[in-house]
């Protein structure tokens, strides 16, 4: 009899739910539903989009075990009592900034939270928001009782939210929160002192294949969930020599890795994996909204964005887009603002647009896989996912920037296949994840051209910060 388990992907832009069949992960349904836009959200939204996503997948009744695998490092603060303090703060909210040069110079600079966290902190990173909010909303950070992130709190409603201490999390998400260390393997609740003021309850981190409970009201059995960077690494089964290159809201470079990143430099995150093992991983704020960007600008939609970016050369006669919309976090630039470089009448087209839009995307991936390497990942196969992939043109142009062949496995939701293949996981009670086959994917091959990311490098730098006050 086929056994079915299910995987919620809580990401940035929606919530997707996948029912597979827990034997070969071949999915049987599916279901999405849109998140509201912006950088602070009320959690309360995220669970009413899980229920619309599970219903369009045609519930949870017939399912054996569910997963939950989230958009990383959101603030989610909890009073006594169990309820929301104030609108979550998203891993892509810059308003921590300040908070986070404060906390990397209180502990002694990049190097001490290398060495003893694994990671240090930018706006991205949990406790610097608790920072933020310390200083600026000391009633709310009086009021919090607990810490959690947005799939511990998934997996807490989906087990019926009874009480604090139920709260639990795993290894991948709890090392982005900066408060849990890849070297002690533990909370350190000094630091989530510094951040928040005081000591607070957290998520109680439980092991890959850990039985959470179970889903209030249907039975399915819970597994511990992750951050969706881990939960798609295990979605595409990401081994030695693989790196798992996402173009959702965040573009990420990041590969399954034995040992923990220790990076002084700050840009390799150390956090650790769904596995047990780790995950060193480079994040940018800017990565498929700048194709969003584009074909508004354009007024085109994707495909039509892919046809004019394939039909202009490479380099786009030399027009450069630094996308930095968002302002940025790799490099560490949360001010700064996209820009255009290199304006002639000759490359004021449509056409060299697109493609500055498309290269800019894959020159700042391209930098990641860099800093990456640069840390000792050995990257013999890039594994391209997230909403971004389904471009053609960024398919086709990868391969030259990135400089490496890319696989583009069939398009699934991976983080969901991962949460997913976690909840088969713990559902068999074996050693290993069950050994679901990669559907196949399309290779993309080309020539590398280094003359592309010369020119990005020259422009990188030149941006101008955003305008304080000035409404955009
Ligand atoms: N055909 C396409 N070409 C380029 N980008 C696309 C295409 N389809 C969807 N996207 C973009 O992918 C993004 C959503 O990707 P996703 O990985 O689901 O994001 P997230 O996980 O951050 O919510 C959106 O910005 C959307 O516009
Ligand atoms: O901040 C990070 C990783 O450190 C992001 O990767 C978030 O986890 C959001 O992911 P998407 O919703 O963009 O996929």
């Amino acid at each position: 009899m086929t056994r079915l388990v299910a995987g919620v992907d809580t990401s940035t832009q929606s919530c997707k739910v996948v029912v597979v069949d827990a034997a070969t992960g071949d999915v049987v349904r599916q279901g999405r539903a849109s998140h509201p836009d912006g950088t602070e959200v009320d959690p309360a939204a995220w669970l009413v989009a899980l229920r619309s996503a599970i219903d369009e997948a045609g519930g949870l009744d017939d399912v054996a075990a569910v997963s939950v695998g989230g958009q990383q490092h959101g603030m989610v603060c909890l009073d006594d009592a169990g309820a929301v303090v104030r609108p979550a703060l998203l891993w892509n909210d810059n308003r921590s900034a300040g908070a986070a040069l404060d906390l990397v110079a209180e502990l002694g600079g990049p190097e001490a939270w290398a060495e003893q966290i694994g990671v240090v902190p930018v706006a991205s990173v949990t406790v610097t928001k608790l920072r933020w909010l310390a200083e600026h909303e000391p009633d709310h950070a009086g009021r919090t009782a607990a810490v959690c992130l947005p799939h511990d709190w998934l997996t807490w409603q989906l087990a019926g939210a009874r009480g604090l201490d139920a709260l639990v999390t795993d290894r991948g998400d709890a090392s982005g929160t900066g408060y849990w260390s890849t070297v002690d393997d533990a909370y350190r609740h000094d630091l989530l002192v510094r951040g928040l003021g005081h000591d607070a309850q957290v998520p109680t981190v439980l092991g890959p294949r850990q039985e959470a409970g179970a889903v209030a009201g249907l039975g399915a059995i819970l597994g511990p969930g992750t951050g969706d960077n881990a939960a798609a690494a295990l979605g595409l089964g990401a081994g030695p020599g693989d790196v798992v290159v996402s173009i959702g809201t965040s573009g990420v470079a990041c590969a399954v890795s034995e040992v923990p990143a220790r990076d002084h430099s700050g840009i390799v995150a150390g956090f650790a994996d769904a596995t047990g093992r780790y995950l060193p991983l480079v994040a940018t704020l800017n990565a498929a909204r700048i194709l969003d960007a584009a074909c508004r600008m354009l007024g085109v939609d994707h495909d039509g964005l892919s046809r004019l970016a394939l039909s202009a050369p490479a380099g786009a006669g030399g027009l450069v887009m630094v996308p930095y919309l968002e302002g940025e976090r790799t490099p560490v630039k949360p001010d700064s603002t996209a820009s255009l470089h290199g304006l002639t009448l000759d490359t004021a087209e449509p056409a060299h647009l697109a493609r500055a839009a498309v290269e800019g995307l894959l020159c700042s991936l391209a930098d990641c896989l860099d800093a990456l390497e640069a840390q000792g990942s050995v990257v013999r196969r890039v594994l391209l996912t997230g909403g971004g992939a389904a471009s053609e043109a960024v398919r086709r142009i990868a391969p030259s920037v990135l400089g490496h062949p890319v696989h583009v496995p069939h398009r699934l939701e991976y983080v969901a296949r991962g949460a997913a293949r976690q909840a088969a996981w713990v559902l068999s009670g074996e050693a290993e994840p069950p050994a679901w086959e990669l559907p196949t994917a399309e290779v993309s091959e080309a020539d590398p051209t280094p003359q592309v990311r010369a020119r990005y490098a020259a422009a990188r730098e030149l941006t101008l910060d955003r305008t304080p006050g000035v409404a955009s």
